[in-house]
């Protein structure tokens, strides 16, 4: 059998990396409800003050800077935008929501 998840001894360098993986994706979750914290309140602001769900050349110039941090720190720069396009665009689907009240 090529099981290696259950009979094999604890790989400790793999359980090391993996504890590291573990710290980041908690702080990427908490990164992101923090952020969608603030969304929401931008939400019922322009909900409030009858401003548009979505602001296009605001969202392109955030897409720019966030591609030139990511070339800055070795991440791909399409995840990088592909990544913030995911966000921005659940964020924008709550802020339709908040319209419709
Ligand atoms: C949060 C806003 O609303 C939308 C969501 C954005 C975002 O998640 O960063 C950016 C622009 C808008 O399309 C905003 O206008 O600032």
């Amino acid at each position: 059998m090529t099981d290696q998840t259950s009979d094999a001894a604890p790989d400790q360098t793999l359980a090391a990396f993996r504890k590291s993986i573990d710290n980041i994706d908690a702080a990427l979750i908490h990164m992101l409800a923090e952020r969608f914290r603030i969304t929401q309140a931008v939400g019922e602001y322009k909900a409030r003050t009858q401003l548009p769900p979505a602001d296009p050349s605001r969202e392109a110039r955030q897409i720019e800077r966030l591609r030139k941090l990511a070339v800055e720190a070795d991440l791909d720069p399409e995840f990088s935008e592909k990544f913030i396009r995911f966000v921005i665009d659940e964020v924008i689907r709550h802020h339709e929501i908040a319209r419709r009240g």
